[in-house]
């Protein structure tokens, strides 16, 4: 700390042993609730809303400064030019991952998933996992998702019809993302993938409604019960998956699989000689880490995507437009996928004003010297997404307004004068290695349910976005859903 200090980092006073969360738990969110239940109310000017300490704080601190999660010291960084000097010298493998998170998650993404892992240990995995997401394996995989996401919208038929005037679709699309995900990580044909699946699940909504001190010192003794029952259920999942993945290695020449358990145990067979293959643990650890990291965060995208069409009709007009023009009614041919070009501003849009991943995080290996600043080997890094995602700065006067057609000029960037103001997926070598899976789901989910049901806001929708790890409706989102 003193370190950071004298290099001329400066932040809110932190205490012992909170450090800023006292502070962060008290400062309330500027949202007025009565102000959320007319459409029109609604603002996508969400910094202040889902990070009122961090828009208090750069207020005083400036975009760059030291905060505390317990006794732990995070950089926090929200301004793109002092990013990509931080990162221009670093290489992916040299990166780490804040210690505390890296405890805290444990349930979820395991020592040894692609997210929590460094070094060589992290080039190894990302050399057996890259190739699982090539476009022929994607393919494959789209076809998985078709009957999924079939059943949902049948099931919307079947709730309309006896009458249902609204549909919480963010809990359908979530369960639906899970059995996508759960489907093309590690199928659900074996008897104990259902198993693994339900559980998973299970562990998701203990570690969500868990009371959570990220950084407090023995903060895994303040909700009990509650850890013990994430730690229980992981270990479970763990024994459930080791079953899968033995019984694949028996029936090995019959049947290879072509999720990505599959293609991983392949390309590990493949590699084997080489060292670069995964272990049965490490293969544990990586399915429950495309569970955790890729399937909430897919959802989430595909349900405010639902928010802004409704609020946008125009939009979903063009889409449909699209979608005939492209796909047409027939069986999917996910080939064509390339030319739904609009649909591809539309989710980069929904991603830039809704990002699920509210945050990028590091941890310093070595001392990174950033101007006349040197960041000291071991310094958490937080990178506030959402502030630079709503930065009128580098994005303009327009920044809180949906405007997809920001990325027909510039499709990367879609217009921002900073290449580091638009991360929906991290940035570099650690950049997030499901994007193009995401980008397959939801064309497939979005297509089938643009292909069937019109969507409007809900007298009953009460806008206010969350942090809850990812960025999600605090309230649900119900929509008044009707057949085409
Ligand atoms: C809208 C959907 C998604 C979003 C917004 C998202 C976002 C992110 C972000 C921000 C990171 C951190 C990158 C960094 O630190 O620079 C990340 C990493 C990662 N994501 Fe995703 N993700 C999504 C979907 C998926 C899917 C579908 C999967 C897998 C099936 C996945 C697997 C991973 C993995 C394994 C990493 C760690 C990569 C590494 O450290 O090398 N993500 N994602």
């Amino acid at each position: 700390y003193r370190k950071i200090k004298k290099n001329g980092f400066e932040g809110p006073t932190p205490s012992f042993p909170l450090g800023n969360i006292t502070d962060m738990k008290n400062t309330k969110n500027y949202v007025n609730d009565s102000s959320l239940r007319s459409s029109a109310a609604i603002s996508h000017d969400l910094h202040s809303t889902v990070f009122p300490y961090f828009a208090r704080w750069q207020k005083t601190h400036g975009k760059v400064f030291i905060y505390w999660l317990g006794t732990e010291p995070f950089l926090y960084i929200a301004e793109p030019e002092f990013l990509k000097k931080m990162s221009s010298g670093v290489l992916g493998k040299n990166w780490g991952k804040p210690s505390v998170f890296r405890r805290d998650r444990k349930a979820m993404f395991g020592r040894s998933g692609l997210v929590m892992v460094e070094g060589e240990d992290w080039v190894r995995h990302r050399h057996v996992i890259t190739p699982a997401f090539s476009p022929a394996n994607l393919k494959a995989m789209a076809s998985l998702m078709v009957e999924p996401a079939t059943n949902m919208l049948n099931r919307w038929t079947t709730l309309i019809s006896c009458g249902q005037a609204e549909i919480d679709v963010e809990r359908e699309i979530t369960t639906t993302a899970g059995e996508i995900i759960a489907r093309t990580s590690f199928g659900l044909s074996h008897q104990n993938g259902n198993k693994v699946f339900e559980k998973l699940r299970a562990a998701q909504t203990t570690l969500f409604n868990s009371n959570r001190y990220v950084g407090v010192p023995f903060s895994k003794w303040i909700c009990p019960k509650k850890n013990h029952e994430a730690t229980k259920l992981g270990h479970e999942i763990d024994q459930l998956l080791l079953s899968i993945i033995h019984a694949r290695k028996q029936s090995w020449d019959e049947s290879p699989q072509k999720d990505l358990l599959g293609l991983l145990m392949e390309g590990s067979h493949l590699d084997g000689r080489s060292g670069k293959s995964l272990t049965a643990r490490e293969l544990v650890d990586e399915c429950k880490t495309f569970f955790f990291g890729g399937h909430e965060t897919t959802a989430l995208a595909l349900t405010w995507t639902l928010l802004l069409l409704s609020l946008h009709p125009q939009w979903q007009h063009q889409l449909r437009e699209e979608i005939k023009q492209v796909i047409g009614d027939e069986e999917i041919d996910f080939t064509r996928f390339a030319h739904l070009k609009k649909m591809e501003w539309v989710m980069k849009e929904v991603l830039r004003l809704y990002s699920p991943a509210p945050n990028a995080q590091r941890q310093a290996r070595e001392d990174i010297k950033v101007d006349e600043l040197v960041i000291p080997n071991g310094t958490n890094i937080w990178i506030d997404v959402v502030a630079l995602h709503h930065d009128p700065t580098i994005w303009g006067g327009d920044v809180n307004e949906f405007r997809p057609e920001r990325f027909k000029e510039d499709s990367l960037y879609g217009g921002c004068k900073h290449k580091m103001g638009f991360l929906p997926f991290g940035f570099g070598g650690r950049m997030c290695v499901g994007r193009n899976l995401t980008m397959m789901e939801y064309k497939v989910v979005l297509t089938l349910m643009l292909r069937r049901f019109s969507f409007s806001v809900s007298p009953n929708y009460r806008h206010s976005p969350s942090i809850m790890l990812s960025l999600r409706p605090k309230f649900g989102l119900p929509l008044i859903v009707k057949p085409l």
